[in-house]
């Protein structure tokens, strides 16, 4: 037959972590994908932005140095002097290889007032060969590009000193002073204009500064952003435009970092996150192991005592002892088989017993009569059974009402039942005002005994019955038969044999005791004084 299927609490319990765990597990890749790993890349960035502040910093203090170089020579009197035609030996005096070497300077360019050209000294890229030119001609020509970017300078603002980058291959970095006295005083009689080479040199001697591998390029379109970043597997390459003195040209300014420290982070995120993947999953073996152990367990055994209705057990189990959930369960169960079992006693108690009298009925004693005839054959012991009527109980009724019959019936039955408890036997209400008595292991002799001694006792108990023909009180016949073994019985031959007796008993005028001989004979056994 189909049977539905039904999940145990384990495995529901189980299922239900499982998909917690998921959740978790989903969570968390949502936060490293949205939160975590962009916020990582955000802090690779700021490094990297730092690095190029840095590496930008180091080129304006180029800068700064080359305009105060230039500052010093421009407000000297003897420059002065020189723009004005009075000091003839200045350049001999002042300029040579070796220092355009040591000072790493490409280019001195003299301006005069007019912006005209006085005089130029520089290094020929070509050559590497100190020079000095009084115009653009012949070898001098490669300082045209620059001596042109100067003098639109000079042109664009005449008061101002400066510095610039030249959009030049390779670029260079500019720096520019209005030629005065060294006192500063008096108009500008010329400019001086000094060009730092950024080359190769210039980009090594940068490195060692900043300890950064560095990359220098014009690039021809102007970019919107300011830092260009590119990321490699192991190296990011950030670029930062820089102006130059063209503008559709920029500078980038570029260096190479590697990602080490952002893999790092990653490694260390991703560690966190199989710890906590793996404490995951101790905490759900341990919630499994706790549930097993404080529900599972006690529900299973609680499902057990329920299935046996083992009340003592249930009893002694510590499980009634505990004041959780669990244990108000338990004893809940434990007042449930109480109530119960209460409730099966007093249904067996009613369908054994007869209400009016506590006696036992019917039922129960044709159920003992059945078990102690079958034992007393197999035995072969003696048995004897007795019935018992009160005699005139109509009359009675008639006379004294049904509810003085009931109590009557109790009296009789109680005084019946002492007797019977006195001499070991079984007694039942078997009828109205019938009763029947099971007698083992005893011979038709001591029965007779016995049925005279429950007829005396009621005797004596003296309850009226001033209807009765036969004495002021209530009387008894009894009939008695036993087992013989000579004779082939069963229990309902044996019961019908003491009905006959006791139908011989009234025949004979009641209020005696007769015994079963044969069933066409049987004899009475005892009589009472009573009138006939
Ligand atoms: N009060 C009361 N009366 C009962 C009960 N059961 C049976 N009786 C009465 O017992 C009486 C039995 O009457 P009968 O069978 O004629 O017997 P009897 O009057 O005792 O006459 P004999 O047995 O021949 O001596 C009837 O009146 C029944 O109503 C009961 O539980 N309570």
């Amino acid at each position: 037959m189909f049977q539905r299927y039904s999940p145990s609490l384990r495995f529901r319990f189980l299922t239900a972590l499982c998909a917690a765990l998921i959740l978790a597990l989903l969570a968390l890749a949502g936060v490293s994908k949205w939160l975590i790993l962009p916020a990582l890349l955000a802090e690779e960035r700021s490094v990297v932005e730092q690095e190029l502040d840095r590496l930008e910093r180091s080129l304006k203090l180029e800068e700064q140095d080359l305009l105060a170089k230039v500052r010093d020579w421009a407000t000297w009197d003897d420059t002065y002097d020189f723009i004005n035609g009075d000091a003839p030996r200045y350049s001999e005096v002042n300029f040579s290889q070796q220092m355009f070497e040591d000072m790493r300077y490409q280019l001195m360019a003299f301006f005069n007032a007019r912006g005209d050209i006085h005089f130029l000294a520089g290094l020929n890229p070509s050559s590497g060969q100190y020079q000095t030119c009084a115009d653009l001609a012949n070898e001098c020509a490669w300082m045209a590009p620059l001596v042109a970017s100067m003098q639109a300078s000079i042109n664009e603002d005449p008061e101002q000193e400066k510095t610039a980058l030249y959009a030049h291959i390779p670029p260079a970095i500019v720096a520019s002073a209005p030629i005065l006295r060294t006192d500063g005083s008096g108009p500008p009689t010329g400019w001086l204009f000094k060009v730092r080479k950024m080359d190769n040199n210039w980009l090594a001697l940068l490195e060692d500064y900043t300890g950064l591998i560095i990359s220098l390029d014009v690039v021809d379109e102007t970019k919107l952003t300011q830092t260009d970043l590119l990321r490699f597997s192991n190296t990011i390459h950030a670029q930062r435009f820089l102006p130059l003195n063209r503008p559709d040209r920029q500078l980038a300014l570029g260096t190479r970092l590697d990602r080490s420290r952002y893999f790092a982070s990653l490694d260390t995120f991703r560690y966190v996150l199989l710890w906590t993947f793996g404490l995951m999953l101790i905490v759900i073996g341990l919630v499994l192991l706790l549930l097993e152990r404080m529900v599972l367990r006690p529900l299973k055994s609680l499902a057990r005592f329920a299935q046996d209705a083992n009340i003592e057990a249930l009893t002694n189990n510590p499980l009634t002892q505990r004041r959780d959930e669990i244990g108000q369960l338990a004893q809940s169960f434990l007042k449930q088989f109480e109530r119960q079992a209460e409730l099966t006693a007093e249904l067996t108690e009613l369908s054994t017993h007869d209400p009016l009298t506590g006696l036992a009925n019917r039922r129960l004693f044709d159920k003992n009569l059945i078990d102690a005839t079958q034992e007393a054959l197999n035995q072969s012991t003696p048995m004897a059974v007795m019935m018992i009527d009160i005699d005139y109980f109509k009359l009675f009724n008639d006379h004294y009402g049904h509810l003085e019959g009931d109590t009557c019936l109790q009296r009789i039955a109680d005084t019946m039942y002492e007797v019977a408890q006195t001499h070991g036997f079984f007694i039942a209400r078997t009828g109205g005002e019938e009763f029947s008595a099971l007698l083992p292991n005893t011979s038709l002799q001591q029965a007779i005994k016995l049925g005279q001694a429950i007829s005396d006792a009621v005797d004596a108990l003296a309850y009226p019955h001033h209807m009765s023909p036969l004495a002021p009180h209530v009387t008894l016949s009894v009939g008695v038969s036993a087992l013989d073994p000579e004779e082939p019985a069963n229990a309902s031959s044996l019961m019908r044999s003491a009905d006959q007796a006791l139908y011989q008993a009234k025949a004979a005028g009641r209020h005696r005791v007769s015994q079963f001989n044969s069933p066409l004979a049987s004899a009475e056994v005892s009589t009472h004084n009573t009138p006939p």
